[in-house]
């Protein structure tokens, strides 16, 4: 079946309960705006009277579902405010009215304020009749895809809203057995949209880190303050832009990127290049600029690894596929995705040679519609080759694969020779491509193969010997 079809039925399973509970090392691939549940979100956004939407027509029953809700934080609530919500007829497109108002004021006949939520939640998330009906093209599914992050963007640009989706992704990392991340940051446009507590002030990259900064440390310090300190160890930023950039703003981007490094050493893990590989500019287009910074930072003592996205596509010798060898010319550390690495050979050799870690999102890949099934997706081949892998969730709150279960569970069960061993394995070895230092990773590995047997010892007690 496929994954959101089959979702409440994985649900349903004593495996998958298992495999909940199980410690799950890092997570290495997740893009951090799309790591929140939807729902959890909104209902975020909702508590605060600054955060208001905007509509590009009124809302009826024809123009609901091709109607995207778009929200901003104002200043103060009532001085931008239409008189008229956006689903009365007066209504004049395009200008902000409280979302709380909305919400409240949403008729009837559009399901009341139960029926704005599936509106909102609807254009959050990717549903199973657009993964596996409507949007039936690498390119139909990616526009949508790239729609969510429109809406999401909007929800996350008012600071108290940042906070709690913060404080929630990493409770729900724990919650899942992940007990390290690294999440890939998107840092355009160089004009933040996002806002402070009072509306006013616009927030740049390095406030962000900071406010990041400031969650992480508060949450560890309440784990350290509950005695559950091996719990989670922490987890830091990936600087990313998407690949639709010039080469000219680019070199603004990796200065910027430099700055922060330098201001916050321990948070930012790394650099990579995101967006749809297929419809958007190759690696080889930002080549001189990335060999250009490569170097500086070489020479400034800075170490600041390349973690390319490379390989996402069906294509085979398209500018995709041959992102693969430029990532891995350039030094790259890890792949994301690597989904076409199974047609090189001799690429799959240098990742087993030079211990370069293959992200490999299962879920993503199916809903984004890379492979119709697990069964059918590459990873069997890339474990039987020796390939380095991480399993990862890529974009959880939009594909509904919070946390890292969902996808240790797609692998387990598509396989007669993975078993809870080979995720065990894979958990394990996550912590050795992370970017931390050697005596980090020894501590959480230490800690891990302790959680690891007494996981074992529960599995056992509460199942019998399977
Ligand atoms: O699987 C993926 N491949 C490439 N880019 C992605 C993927 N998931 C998300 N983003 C990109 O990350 C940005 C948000 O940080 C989005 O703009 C989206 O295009």
């Amino acid at each position: 079946m496929s994954f959101l079809t089959a979702k409440s039925t994985i649900e349903s399973t004593q495996i998958f309960n298992i495999v909940k509970k199980m410690p799950k090392g890092a997570l290495l691939h997740a893009h951090l705006e799309a790591t929140v549940d939807a729902g959890f979100l909104l209902k975020s956004a909702l508590e605060h009277t600054n955060v208001c939407i905007r509509a590009a027509s009124t809302i009826t029953k024809e123009t609901l579902g091709s109607t995207l809700p778009d929200f901003a934080p104002r200043p103060v609530a009532g001085s931008y405010e239409s008189p008229a919500t956006i689903t009365s007829p007066n209504y004049v497109p395009d200008t902000y009215v409280s979302a709380q108002k909305v919400r409240r004021e949403w008729p009837e006949i559009l399901g009341g304020p139960e029926g704005f939520d599936r509106w909102v939640i609807q254009s959050l998330t990717i549903n199973p009749s657009e993964a596996y009906d409507t949007h039936n093209t690498t390119v139909k599914i990616w526009n949508k895809f790239q729609s969510c992050f429109t809406v999401i963007r909007g929800l996350l640009a008012y600071e108290p809203v940042l906070r709690k989706f913060l404080r929630q992704l990493f409770e729900s990392c724990v919650e899942d057995g992940i007990s390290y991340a690294e999440f890939r940051w998107n840092f355009t446009p160089k004009d933040n949209i996002l806002t402070s507590e009072d509306g006013t002030c616009y927030i740049d990259h390095d406030r962000l880190l900071s406010i990041f900064q400031t969650e992480l440390e508060l949450y560890l310090q309440n784990l350290r303050d509950a005695g559950r300190s091996d719990l989670f160890h922490g987890a830091k930023i990936i600087y990313t832009f998407v690949r639709i950039i010039s080469v000219e703003e680019l070199e603004w981007y990796l200065e910027d990127c430099l700055a922060l490094k330098k201001k916050y050493p321990q948070l930012i893990a790394g650099f990579d290049v995101v967006g749809p590989e297929d419809v958007m500019h190759p690696l080889i287009y930002y080549l001189e600029p990335l060999i250009k910074f490569r170097n500086k930072c070489e020479a400034l003592g800075i170490d600041l690894p390349f973690l390319f996205h490379a390989g996402e596509t069906l294509g085979d010798g398209n500018s995709t596929d041959q992102n693969l060898y430029d990532a891995i010319l350039l030094g790259t550390k890890r792949i994301g995705h690597a989904f076409s690495l199974i047609k090189h050979p001799t690429l799959m050799r240098l990742c087993r040679e030079r211990n370069i870690c293959c992200e490999v999102c299962p879920v993503s890949n199916e809903i984004l519609r890379l492979t119709a099934s697990i069964p059918a997706h590459p990873i069997a081949a890339m474990l039987n080759h020796g390939v380095p892998i991480a399993l990862a969730s890529d974009d959880p709150g939009i594909f509904s694969n919070i946390g890292l279960s969902y996808d240790f569970f797609q692998v387990l069960v598509s396989s007669e020779i993975s078993g809870l061993m080979t995720l065990a394995v894979l958990a394990r070895e996550s912590f050795q491509h992370a970017i931390l230092d050697e005596e980090e990773k020894k501590r959480a590995l230490a800690v891990w193969d302790a959680r690891w047997a007494r996981y074992i010892e529960e599995v056992v007690s509460t199942n019998g010997i399977l």
